[in-house]
């Protein structure tokens, strides 16, 4: 029998980490594709794997951008249900794992949250490495900090060059603190900025809880779906049935899934 609050199927997958229905973008004008559902191949393909069958995909985030814009704050709402009012930077890097369920497919996004003061960089940029998502977080409420993010991401593509393709998403944190006139006049600013790196963008408020969870399921749900695709299209040139993009490990009784959520600090 499953623990109650847990999905029946697959264990430790939280129901409330459960996606069946692919989830909206923010705004149409900064999207990074225009479906409106899973590829029909991904679909089919989630729906005839026998589930012992299925391999477990996991993909990694890096969290970035100037200090003091909420980069830790958005984590900790997502993965801990809380909000600290007050400001405690981050030293290095933490790590935090949310696992999911997409298509009846287990899915585990790493959170690599970063520090965005100037002196752990070195240490940060470390981290970078092997990033199929890159979250740039910039402060609704202090325009300077969208300035910084082409600064941003080039510094992630530098650490990924010859990697695949990234994932890019543009995140405004502190919208609970910006007057709607104010926070239409910077989404403006920030939908030109987005285009222009090629991200999606989203806002949200860690403090009030507005679209951390759509973020969160959106970023998962893009994720795995780029990533089983990759899968499927290598499937057709070999016989091999578990191939992995990113990691793909085979779930069995051998072979445990990770701990939920686990904290690194580097410094
Ligand atoms: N009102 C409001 N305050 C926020 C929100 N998100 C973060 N804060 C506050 O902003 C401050 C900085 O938040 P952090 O999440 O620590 O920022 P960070 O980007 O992780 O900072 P570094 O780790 O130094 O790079 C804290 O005092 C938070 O309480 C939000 O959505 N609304
Ligand atoms: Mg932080």
């Amino acid at each position: 029998m499953a623990e109650s609050g847990y999905h029946s199927r697959i264990a430790q997958v939280h129901s409330d980490r459960v996606v069946t229905k692919f989830p909206e973008a923010f705004c149409k004008a900064a999207r990074v594709d225009q479906k409106y559902d899973f590829d029909p191949r991904i679909r089919q393909s989630c729906s005839s794997e026998r589930i012992n069958n299925v391999s477990l995909k996991i993909c990694k985030m890096i969290i970035i951008g100037d200090v003091s814009v909420g980069k830790t704050s958005l984590v900790n709402r997502f993965c801990k249900k809380a909000f600290d009012k007050d400001y405690k930077a981050t030293i290095g890097v933490d790590f935090e794992v949310e696992r999911f369920e997409i298509l009846n497919t287990p899915f585990t996004l790493q959170m690599w949250d970063t520090a965005g003061q100037e002196r752990f960089q070195c240490i940060a940029a470390a981290y970078y490495r092997g990033a199929h998502i890159v979250s740039i977080v910039f402060d609704l409420s202090d325009i300077n900090t969208l300035a910084s993010a082409t600064k941003w991401l080039e510094a992630a593509q530098k650490e990924n060059k010859g990697a695949g393709e990234l994932l890019v998403f543009l995140v405004g944190t502190k919208k609970d603190l910006v007057a709607p006139q104010t926070y239409k006049e910077v989404e403006k600013e920030a939908i030109q900025v987005a285009r222009q790196l090629n991200a999606e963008y989203w806002a949200v408020s860690a403090k009030t809880n507005e679209k951390v969870r759509d973020f969160f399921f959106r970023v998962a749900s893009l994720s795995f779906e780029g990533t089983v695709l990759r899968e499927l299209e290598k499937r057709q040139f070999t016989p091999v049935s578990q191939i992995g993009d990113g990691v793909s490990i085979q779930l069995n009784r051998n072979n445990p899934p990770p701990p939920r959520s686990s904290k690194t600090q580097c410094c």
